[in-house]
């Protein structure tokens, strides 16, 4: 599991370490790091290192410290390497190592036009980024937005700049501990963390500054501090998955009922129960409408329906909401299941059903429109457009004024247990942005969400209090859903009703996975 500490809690883990005198010797294996991962990406690059060029960039911080080592380590390999120095103050113990290596420096200060050294970084094989790390307030400022304005105009965006950029602990310019950026940043290839990720790392648009993500051991002690954001990685989902044993009947192993469809969008429900069946369970029951269970019925047959109620359906858990438009029947299921006090997923239709106060066993799935909706009938104006640019916060909010845990679709997906816990999980691709999608999301968490609702060592597995168990089952949905979408985009654009086979194949290949060791 990824798990993001703020900056500041970082920095209060380094403060005993640096007080016992190891504050160099942390930089020293920070900077270590650094040096390998860019040695890496200049081989990988094909880029022999003898003869490579590389350009440090150094703030007035340890950021800075960081990069010049990392540049002193490369001069001995015999890697051409300038420093720009951002700032008048430099931190002197570094510097001198890289200029004593044979490194040249050059000063840029707020007076002088940065265009020739942003030609020569332009040009250069890699840029490592140390203007500004965890003591970063602010934006760029002064000498540093100069600088990096003008590599931008010089060497293109990532992805068609021929420099490799590798950020030194986070990309400058992103707000450490929610990843918003006002102004330019310093967008990387690479990114090596130190200690622990920090949240702007995984979080709105300093996730996608961040590009891969490398965090390297200094040996800080993060224990005592609570994670701001986690990401659940494949090893977390195999460990919570719910494999039957020998022991296990259909139902035993878990029953989810899916009041979901109407004769106006029965294709939903046949969606969710697609996904649900492929994500494992031991039953589906299915109650709606007899034109729906029939479509229903032509792809599984399996599926138990009935037009009966909830409390006539036996299940450890509940999907709600996928095409429940205009039916009122569906209405009641959904309000009946809402107080089963089971576990529930609820989404589209479902959504406006929602009760007062539920428990964050109840998970929402709203998209930043439906999240709208949700906050407006609590009294919480919120503009689509700042939901998206803050989806973390709004989450959070909604989370909080419900008491459900709540997932926000979007490219990224953002979860937010009301416990104040929160995950976000970027495993989706752009080609899962098509009609129906979601109806498989749904799915796949009711399907968890079944096998799990009587599995007492779920949390513990994860190392998660029990009330954070749902926030991880809607994380690991996300992760399982993102994955398959991945999979079945290798086939071309991806078409929903075909998912199912790539939710199977993606549950086996994580099942393959060797047990978490954090
Ligand atoms: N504390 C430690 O012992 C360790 C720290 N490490 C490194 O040290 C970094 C933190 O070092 P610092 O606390 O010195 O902080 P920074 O290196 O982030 O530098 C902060 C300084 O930059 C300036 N600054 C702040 N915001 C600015 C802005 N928006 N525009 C321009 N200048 C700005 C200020 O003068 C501030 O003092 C970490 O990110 C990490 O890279 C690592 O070496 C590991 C060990
Ligand atoms: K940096």
């Amino acid at each position: 599991m990824l798990e993001a500490f703020s900056g500041a809690d970082v920095r209060a883990a380094e403060a005993p370490l640096i007080d016992a005198g190891q504050g160099d010797a942390l930089m020293q294996r920070a900077a270590h790091a650094l040096f390998g991962v860019a040695l890496g990406l200049l081989r990988e690059a094909g880029r022999s290192t003898y003869g490579a060029t590389a350009v440090v960039l150094a703030g007035s911080g340890k950021n800075g410290g960081d990069a010049l080592y990392a540049g002193e380590r490369l001069l001995r390999r015999g890697v051409g390497v300038t420093a720009v120095l951002l700032a008048g103050n430099v931190h002197a113990p570094s510097l001198d190592a890289f200029q004593r290596a044979g490194g040249t420096a050059v000063g840029l200060d707020d007076a002088t036009e940065p265009s020739a050294l942003a030609d020569h970084a332009a040009a250069a094989d890699i840029v490592i980024d140390g203007i500004l790390g965890t003591g970063a307030s602010g934006g760029l400022r002064g000498s540093a937005l100069h600088f990096v304005e003008a590599f931008h105009a010089r060497a293109g965006a990532r992805g068609s700049r021929s420099a490799i950029v590798v950020a030194c602990d986070l990309p400058s310019g992103i707000g450490v501990d929610d990843g918003r950026i006002s102004g330019a940043v310093l967008e990387a290839d690479a990114t090596v963390t130190f200690g622990a990720v920090k949240p702007g790392l995984l979080l709105g648009d300093g996730a996608q500054a961040a590009g891969e993500l490398d965090v390297v051991d200094i040996g800080l002690e993060m224990s005592s501090f609570t994670p701001v954001v986690r990401t659940l990685l494949d090893a977390d989902v195999a460990a919570l998955f719910s494999r039957p044993t020998s022991r296990d009947q259909k139902y035993t192993r878990g029953v989810l009922g899916i009041a979901a469809g109407s004769t106006r969008y029965p294709g939903a429900a046949a969606l969710a129960v697609g996904a649900a069946l492929a994500t494992g369970v031991g039953m589906v029951r299915y109650l709606g409408p007899e034109s729906v269970a029939a479509l229903i019925h032509q792809h599984n047959p399996e599926v138990v329906a009935s037009t009966g109620s909830i409390a006539d359906a036996r299940s450890q858990a509940w999907a709600v909401g996928p095409g429940a438009v205009d039916d009122d029947d569906q209405r009641r299921r959904a309000v009946d299941a809402l107080h089963s006090g089971l576990p529930v997923v609820v989404d589209a239709g479902a959504l406006t059903e929602l009760p007062e106060r539920v428990g964050p066993h109840v998970i929402l799935t709203p998209h930043a429109g439906e999240l709208q909706q949700l906050l407006a009938a609590r009294g919480i104006d919120a503009e689509r457009s700042a939901i998206e640019a803050e989806p973390a916060r709004f989450a959070l909010r909604a989370a909080e004024v419900t008491g459900a845990t709540v997932l926000l679709k979007g490219f990224a997906t953002t979860i937010a247990s009301p416990s104040g816990a929160l995950f976000v999980q970027r495993d989706a691709t752009p080609w899962l942005a098509t009609a129906g999608s979601g109806d498989t999301l749904t799915g796949i968490i009711g399907a968890l969400g079944a096998t799990l609702a009587e599995d007492d060592g779920a949390a513990k597995r994860l190392r998660l209090p029990p009330e954070d168990l749902w926030a991880a089952v809607a994380a690991a949905g996300a992760l399982i859903h993102g994955r398959a979408g991945r999979r079945a985009a290798r086939r071309g654009p991806v078409v929903v009703s075909t998912l199912p086979a790539d939710i199977g194949a993606v549950i086996a290949d994580l099942l393959q996975e060797p047990p978490p060791t954090t």
